[in-house]
């Protein structure tokens, strides 16, 4: 029978099964002694399924919005677990889990969320076994989280929003906590990653919303605590994952710079390996990601610098805590890996760039290094697209083409001792519609020659990137899918086991389709034609980052 779950993502067609969690009034908690709202878990039935309240009343503010793409809207279900209903034959050889994460969770009560950034962080599991598909999402329990749950307003400075001060006296306590980072987010609603010791972590670019989840059920751990002295109260949302180390980038904002560290897999334990002084001012370029290669660590400093008026404001700025200082130049900064010593550091033409693809070594025929090749997602030195990703944008969308060119950014960064490096296109734009973001590769590749990227590209016009794109950097040749309306993330890449081919695998897409649906997509990747999806009950809020988990592993 079909459920009515207080879930506007819900498709009325489908039903659903498993779990809900409510979270209590005050009134229902007050019967059962408790004067706080309390969440509790239940087996979903039909009764518990229409009793179930809103974990935070529904946003009235946006006005019906009733052709508003799911993408975009909150999911007010804490969370669910389902079988998914599977088109199409999944490999067989798809054995383990497949996560994302991103915000999920744009409203409080009536106030709604203006940055995309700033949603709750919400996990979606796939997992895959014998040709099935079981699906689920659910909230990340972050300090940032619950105490939103409890007061019913933000309590943590987010990416764009701030807690708004009730009194004088609290707007002192809220600048003292800002410098201690009490009052930073640990909302982790931007990366997951599986480290080799089989530990998943989910990251945001905070150093306290860096949160251990299990991955079966979903449920938040723990923090994941450093047990060492860096200190740093913001780092890099991507750091770089191998079965055996963590290479992470701390930006150094009182003595604008960054800290390279690495962790062996196993420990809490940072480990200082270097340090860069940024050579344009005043403050450190925002490190989103960056790229590693065999023996080279490649710190980014783009123009657009982290900025501590903009951290302490209230309101945010049209750049949010950054700031664009064209004249300060744009450096690419390469680290050996073994010395800390910074063996070049190359003016470059301006970049902005969230997602680094990839880096390698380029060698001479003797085998010496000459340059490293650095690969990025580069909207074309334009900060606009933070505006692309305002809510009230990706929402209005009336046909105008409007989201802001991007290319595959690609750095030469010689070694040689020579003042500038090389910026340039490794593709015609054109061929993935002037889009280009939320890249993958095959792991196997990492910091090495490859020749294959996925991400997603554009059909235009558009407001955001629309289509799934396979771009052969050897060729210059790209495969897209595009399907109308629809909003895919990041297809992630998962290799066959035993695949030799760096193609041999598939691409796995979340996609948040028109008609309010969502399923996970899985083409083959190197046809790049869909080979089955896995169809959830209700439509999925767009969300940023995956990992894989293979079974027993
Ligand atoms: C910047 C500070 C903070 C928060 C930073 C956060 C949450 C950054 C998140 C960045 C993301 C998710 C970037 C993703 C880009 C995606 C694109 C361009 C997609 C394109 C589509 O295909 C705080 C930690 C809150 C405070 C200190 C400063
Ligand atoms: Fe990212």
């Amino acid at each position: 029978h079909p459920l009515h779950l207080p879930l506007d993502n819900m498709s009325p067609t489908m039903s659903s099964s498993l779990y809900t969690v409510a979270a209590l009034s005050g009134r229902r908690a007050s019967q059962q002694g408790g004067n706080k709202q309390r969440a509790v878990v239940q087996p979903l039935t039909a009764d518990a399924a229409t009793e179930a309240l809103p974990l935070i009343s529904a946003p009235r503010r946006r006005g019906g919005g009733a052709d508003e793409l799911v993408a975009w809207k909150s999911i007010r279900q804490e969370r669910w677990e389902g079988v998914l209903e599977v088109e199409g034959n999944l490999p067989l050889w798809l054995d383990g889990t497949y996560l994302r994460n991103g915000p999920g969770l744009w409203d409080l009560g009536d106030y709604g969320f203006r940055h995309l950034f700033d949603g709750y962080a919400m996990l979606v599991r796939v997992s895959f076994r014998d040709g099935h598909a079981v699906g689920a999402h659910r909230q990340i329990e972050s300090e940032a989280y619950k105490a939103a749950r409890e007061h019913g307003k933000l309590c943590y400075r987010e990416f764009s929003e701030v807690p708004k001060p009730d009194s004088f006296t609290s707007f002192i306590g809220q600048l003292v906590s800002l410098f201690s980072g009490s009052s930073l987010t640990d909302n982790s609603n931007t990366g997951v990653l599986r480290l080799g010791d089989g530990r998943v972590l989910c990251l945001t670019e905070s150093v306290k919303g860096s949160i251990i989840v299990d991955p079966d059920t979903l449920d938040t751990v723990s923090k994941f605590e450093y047990q060492d002295k860096l200190g740093g109260l913001i780092h890099s949302a991507h750091p770089i994952v191998t079965d055996t180390e963590f290479w992470t980038l701390i930006p150094d904002l009182i003595r604008p710079g960054y800290v390279v560290a690495r962790m062996d897999i196993g420990s809490n334990e940072r480990q200082f390996v270097g340090r860069v002084d940024c050579r344009g001012g005043p403050a450190p370029g925002w490190v989103h990601s960056f790229p590693v290669t065999e023996n080279y660590v490649v710190v980014p400093e783009m123009p657009l610098r982290y900025c501590v008026a903009n951290l302490l404001r209230a309101e945010p700025t049209p750049l949010y805590k950054f700031q664009w200082y064209p004249d300060s130049g744009s450096y690419m900064h390469v680290m050996c890996k073994a010395s800390g010593n910074i063996v070049a550091s190359v003016e470059v033409p301006p970049f902005m760039t969230f997602h680094f693809i990839n880096a390698y070594e380029e060698k001479d025929e003797e085998g010496r290094v000459t340059a490293i090749i650095a690969d990025c997602c580069e909207h074309n030195a334009n900060t606009s697209i933070l505006d692309n990703l305002r809510l009230h944008n990706l929402r209005s969308f009336t046909g105008e083409d409007v989201l802001i060119d991007s290319r595959v950014g690609r750095f030469r960064i010689p070694l040689d001792g020579s003042p500038f490096g090389e910026l340039e296109a490794a593709l015609d734009p054109e061929d993935h519609g002037r889009g280009m973001d939320m890249c993958s590769i095959n792991p196997a590749h990492l910091g090495k020659e490859y020749r294959y990227t996925y991400a997603c590209g554009a059909h235009r016009p558009c407001n955001f990137p629309n289509t799934l794109t396979k771009i052969d950097l050897v060729e210059k040749t790209v495969m897209n899918w595009y399907e109308e309306g629809a909003v895919p993330s990041e297809p992630y890449f998962v290799p066959r086991p035993g695949a030799v081919e760096e193609d041999d695998g598939v691409a796995i897409s979340m996609v948040s389709a028109k008609d309010g649906s969502g399923y996970a997509l899985v083409l083959d990747a190197k046809t790049f034609k869909e080979i089955a999806r896995a169809n959830f009950p209700y439509g999925l809020p767009y969300g940023l980052h995956c990992c894989w988990v293979p079974r027993n592993k």
